[in-house]
């Protein structure tokens, strides 16, 4: 039975889309020192697909969605906390001794951390924890250079954790890891494939680095989206939009590969994040895919579906593209029609 601290610290894993928060999420939460993790997953988008992808569902975990948790959802944040306070006084959940946030890639850190000192009851019960940043090494200094919320993520981090630098150029880590120290002087740097990286550690934290990663970073502000600023001050007009296509049917893989690449090809640039757990034909468990920006990763299957529902679902968080036309290019070309339309068409028949 874990000890109940009587400020249960509450830590933020927070970092730029598709920079790896849910995986380094996965890693945290198999680990036994951290069993006792209560999380709360927030989502930019229609549908939340990363309490999926935690392969995690229990009562300890909480979904904020349909919003940016540091703004329009900050009052759903208040009352997950109080919640899960008040069961974890009455029984009804296992005993948690530390709360995890994984935000959205959007998010700003600062409200969600003075949210928790500034509520009248979550004050009494909860404390700020370590602030934990995912940096990606390969889109990480363009997301720098274009995007005010992966500076303001990396400025109040208490770590920095770089992650797929086994996908980057060799040198791009060394320039990464001097901006971020520029912008962040206090933080821990550490890549999350070197061995020393221990996960305890990383929600330990210290007071001292929080205290000031608090204050750089209290001139921030957050929008969900729309006008923003660039880190560089130059006004940038942002259009993020989110949004999900969902199919009944099964998908047809190779035509999804084809339509998914031309898209990226295309329009790489813009395809903030690209995210999906799909039912393919001829597969008895979901693949889930992931995209940010020109960088597709490699189809993943997970252990199977966690619900009858099999539709597949794809999250896009997008800047500046139509989201009507990018629908219906996927409906026209993607999706896998009836039999007999397939039989027909040499699309579908490709690759057979
Ligand atoms: N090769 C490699 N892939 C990684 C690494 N970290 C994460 N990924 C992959 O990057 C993709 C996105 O990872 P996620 O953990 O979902 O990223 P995220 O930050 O949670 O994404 P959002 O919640 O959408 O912002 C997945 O395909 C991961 O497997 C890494 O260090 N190396």
């Amino acid at each position: 039975m874990p000890e109940i601290p009587e400020f249960t610290p509450v830590n933020l894993l927070t970092g730029f889309l598709g920079s790896g928060k849910t995986t380094l999420l996965r890693r945290m939460l198999n680990d036994p020192a951290l069993s006792d993790t209560a999380v709360l997953i927030n989502e930019f988008g229609e549908a939340g697909l990363d309490h999926h992808l935690v392969e995690r569902i229990d009562d300890n975990m909480v979904l904020l969605q349909s919003g940016c948790i540091c703004c329009t959802v900050r009052g759903e944040l208040v009352d997950a906390l109080r919640d899960l306070h008040s069961r974890r006084e009455r029984g009804l959940i296992p005993p948690f001794s530390r709360v995890m946030i994984e935000s959205t890639g959007l998010a700003d850190p600062f409200p969600t951390l003075s949210t928790i000192k500034a509520d009248p009851v979550l004050r009494h019960h909860f404390r700020p924890g370590s602030v934990i940043a995912t940096v990606d090494a390969v889109n990480g200094a363009r997301q720098l250079d274009v995007y005010v919320e992966s500076n303001r993520q990396a400025a109040i981090a208490d770590w920095l954790v770089l992650t797929k630098s086994d996908l980057a150029r060799a040198d791009a880590d060394d320039g990464l890891r001097e901006r971020l120290r520029r912008l962040n002087p206090d933080a821990s740097i550490i890549d999350v494939h070197d061995p020393a990286l221990s996960v305890a550690e990383l929600v330990a934290g210290s007071d001292a680095t929080r205290g000031a990663g608090l204050q750089s970073a209290s001139g921030f502000y957050c929008e969900d989206s729309r006008e923003l600023v660039t880190a560089a001050g130059e006004a940038h007009s942002a259009a993020f939009r989110s949004f999900v296509l969902s199919v009944d049917r099964a998908i047809d893989w190779t035509a999804f590969g084809i339509w998914l690449t031309m898209l990226i090809n295309r329009h790489g640039e813009r395809v903030l994040r690209v995210k999906g757990i799909l039912n393919i034909e001829g597969e008895d468990r979901p693949v889930a895919i992931h995209g940010v920006q020109h960088l597709v990763h490699t189809p993943v299957h997970m252990g199977g579906w966690s619900s009858q529902d099999r539709r597949s679902r794809i999250v896009f968080i997008v800047d500046g593209l139509d989201a009507t036309l990018l629908k219906r290019s996927f409906e026209a070309f993607a999706v896998a029609p009836p039999d007999p339309v397939r039989a027909a068409s040499p699309l579908y028949n490709r690759n057979r």
